[in-house]
């Protein structure tokens, strides 16, 4: 027997079973557009990429962690740059000042502070040389092109879309608390200062997430902007879920596109 596919943005097929939903003109109410946000990182977050249960489960070769380390550390540099960029829209003080410690965070009060430094500091761990990994070179075209792709989202979009995007971040301290179990079981490397960045952003997160979550149930009323929310946050599931793809392709099938990194080279 053939099933439908679920609906891409994961929420409840519509059965005759199933509590009935408003009409699609009519506003969700905010317990109801919460549960559909969260139902998108239950069916697309990148916690269900084999690539994640490749490395959570100490299957990954010390290259492939490498090659994730190097790529990741993109996705990394570019957050900071894309809050800068939602904050230079921002008309807000009030906004602005919560805004404002997410691009603290990743970047510290000083040098060898912050997200960023703490990225490097696990970089030099795998073996690798953090000012190769920094200099971003050898980093995926698919990475950058979906890295890319997500600044350009924040810069360019309504900042409802641009705020729900940064959603994902509701389903991010799960996958850092089995990260860090997962590489301290498996992999030699992983200590308590090359895995600071994960017990960091399990501090970090949650003020965020509380903020982002609030902010977005607040300012998406109508369906339509509750229908633009779900499709932005649905979007960055698809951000984050391509770069697993690309590394799949390039590291364990094998595939390493021109220019891309190769074992070997930016060792420390
Ligand atoms: O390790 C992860 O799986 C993961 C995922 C995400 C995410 O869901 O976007 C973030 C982070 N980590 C993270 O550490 C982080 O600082 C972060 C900021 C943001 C954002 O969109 O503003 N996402 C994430």
């Amino acid at each position: 027997m053939k099933h439908a596919p679920p609906p891409a943005d994961g929420q409840a097929p519509d059965r005759r079973t199933a509590a009935p939903r408003p009409p699609a003109d009519e506003a969700q109410t905010p317990d109801a557009f919460e549960a559909r946000l969260r139902a998108i990182g239950a069916a697309r977050y990148h916690d269900r990429h084999p690539f994640h249960h490749r490395l959570h489960g100490g299957d990954c070769t010390p290259d492939e962690v490498r090659a994730w380390v190097i790529n990741r550390f993109y996705y990394q540099s570019r957050i900071p740059m894309k809050d800068a960029a939602f904050m230079s829209r921002v008309e807000s003080p009030a906004l602005r000042r919560e805004w404002r410690s997410r691009i603290e965070n990743h970047d510290g009060g000083a040098p060898g502070e912050g997200g960023i430094a703490r990225w490097l500091r696990l970089a030099e761990a795998v073996g690798l040389d953090p000012a190769y990994v920094a200099s971003a070179h050898g980093v995926l075209p698919a990475t950058r092109f979906a890295v890319d792709a997500y600044v350009r989202f924040v810069r360019d979009m309504p900042l409802l879309d641009a705020v729900a995007s940064s959603l994902t971040e509701m389903f991010a301290p799960r996958i850092h608390e089995d990260r860090i179990a997962g590489l301290l079981r498996h992999y030699d490397f992983a200590d308590d200062r090359a895995l600071s960045y994960f017990r960091t952003r399990l501090k970090e997160a949650p003020a965020d997430v509380a903020f982002g979550l609030a902010w977005v149930l607040d300012h998406a009323r109508t369906r339509p902007e509750q229908d633009a929310a779900a499709a932005a946050l649905t979007f960055k599931t698809d951000v984050l879920w391509s770069q697993l793809d690309a590394l799949w392709a390039a590291y364990v099938e094998g595939r390493v596109p021109p220019g891309a990194w190769r074992p070997g080279e930016g060792m420390a």
